[in-house]
């Protein structure tokens, strides 16, 4: 049965268990965003999502008891943190980012008693539809407006080959996996650089006979690879292919999850286009595949340093400090592009503020993300006054004046955290409406960002 609840910004159902049924934020959220200032301070902003989503999984499946900190109390990581615990999972927390998961071994997940709800997270019902794929019982897995019209067959035509049986609603979620027993392995050279692909067939090749190979085409980030070994469980990397063998096993471990860089990004790009900004950004992660925002900044003339490079949790991190600096267009290089590619919307900003043309190219992975990242952003960069052009594959900007106005995030998060920096730099206030799904990767943006000195206001529509 369906129990409906509301808070300020979301309306929710339950199930009688209390497990999340679905979210919707219709109860309208808005930023108002007072132009000018500058972003100052030391700060460290929440965990990294992808790192969080791979600690539960992998945690879940171990042999004994995992110790996770650092986590991301989003409601993306929150969804794959739910969807376990309703596969009989004991999970303790999350509770100031600390989370304790009593590992249940290979094949100890229990069938769920409801449809798993994984709300707004691509990451979420990508990766798990491979980890389910050979499980002994049947799942459907759903999601909210946003993840219901985002591609799937990507995931199931590979899995598809592996002998997965997973309906889907014309490619779409929601996703019906029933479980199999007998996956065969496949060597896969994956269509797209996708990280969550191939994730998905690395975790379907645990349980498959024989070795599963992905082979991308551009590296992505390794974050999977990296945990699985630092749980004992091989992982062969050859060049751009990965290999598992599947029937293997996972020993618990502790995992300290770092700040998030596609986080860290909003405030990185903030500080270079604000005159007088001088910020530093502790403990986050640096990780060579996901470090291209760094380097497209850098070669648009941003002034970056890092300190403190250390490793923690098989995974690099430092703090980064980033003080203003004047910008120039450039033509981002195709290879940084899977390596940045949840960082292009703020991007777009630095290049709105930067003198000369910015083009982007090879990026058509962003008409497919929470929103088409490409038409949102040319369409609230438009109504701000700025010349934007999109392109099948990317888009051209030519940096200028940001002027006031209203823009929407079209169901979000990094559109909207991306239009809120652009008001530093803007003549007049800019309203963004849409927001409450910041909260799917970054709770507490709001007094963040305000207490580092960006101008910014929580309302209700
Ligand atoms: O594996 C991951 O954790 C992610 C991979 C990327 O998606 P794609 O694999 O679709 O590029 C990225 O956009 C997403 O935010 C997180
Ligand atoms: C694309 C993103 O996430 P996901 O695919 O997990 O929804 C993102 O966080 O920018």
């Amino acid at each position: 049965m369906l129990n409906p609840a509301s808070s300020t910004t979301a309306k929710y159902e339950f199930y009688d268990n209390g497990d999340v049924a679905s979210v919707s934020s219709q109860i309208n959220q808005q930023y108002r965003v007072t132009a000018g200032g500058s972003l100052s301070g030391s700060i460290r902003v929440p965990g990294d999502k992808s790192i969080s989503h791979r600690s539960i999984m992998l945690g879940a499946l171990a042999e004994g008891t995992t110790e996770v900190t650092g986590f991301l109390e989003g409601e993306d990581a929150l969804a794959t943190l739910a969807a376990f615990r309703a596969m009989g999972v004991d999970i303790e927390g999350p509770d100031k980012g600390k989370v304790t998961i009593h590992g249940v071994g290979m094949h100890g997940l229990k069938a769920p008693e409801h449809d798993l709800y994984v709300g707004n997270s691509g990451t979420s019902i990508r990766l798990l539809s491979g980890l389910l794929a050979g499980q002994s019982f049947d799942v459907t897995m759903t999601g909210d407006q946003s993840l219901s019209g985002r591609p799937m067959r990507r995931v199931t035509d590979p899995l598809a080959l592996m002998g997965a049986n997973i309906e889907s609603h014309d490619g779409k979620p929601p996703l019906t996996i029933h479980g199999v027993t007998d996956l065969k392995a496949i060597d896969y050279p994956l269509p797209m650089a996708s990280a969550q692909v191939k994730s998905c067939l690395l975790l379907a090749g645990m349980y498959a006979q024989g070795k599963t190979s992905v082979t991308e085409p551009a590296p992505t980030r390794d974050h999977t690879e990296r945990m699985l070994t630092g749980m004992g469980y091989p992982v062969e990397v050859n060049g751009n292919q990965i290999s598992i063998v599947g029937g293997g096993t996972l020993k618990a471990t502790q995992i300290d999850v770092p700040a998030d860089i596609s986080s860290a990004t909003f405030f990185m790009v903030g500080a270079s286009i604000a005159p007088g900004s001088d910020i530093t950004l502790l403990h986050v992660g640096i990780n060579p595949t996901r470090i291209g925002v760094i380097n497209i900044l850098r070669l648009m003339g941003a002034d970056i340093s890092l300190a403190n490079e250390r490793i923690t949790g098989g995974e690099p991190v430092a703090d980064i400090r980033v003080r203003y600096a004047p910008l120039k267009g450039i033509n981002i290089p195709e290879e940084q592009v899977p390596l940045a590619i949840d960082e292009f919307p703020a991007l777009f900003i630095a290049a709105a503020c930067a003198e000369g043309e910015t083009l982007l190219t090879g990026a058509e992975e962003l008409r497919v993300k929470e929103s088409d990242r490409i038409q949102v952003m040319a369409d609230g960069l438009q109504a701000l006054g700025v010349d934007a052009k999109p392109t099948a594959d990317g888009i051209r900007i030519t940096g200028g004046k940001i002027g006031a106005g209203e823009v929407h995030s079209h169901s979000d998060h990094r559109i909207a955290m991306s239009f809120a920096m652009a008001a530093l730099r803007a003549e007049g206030t800019i309203v963004i409406h849409d927001t409450a799904n910041v909260a799917t990767s970054f709770p507490g943006f709001v007094e963040l960002a305000a207490s580092c000195g960006l101008h910014i206001e929580l309302n209700h529509d």
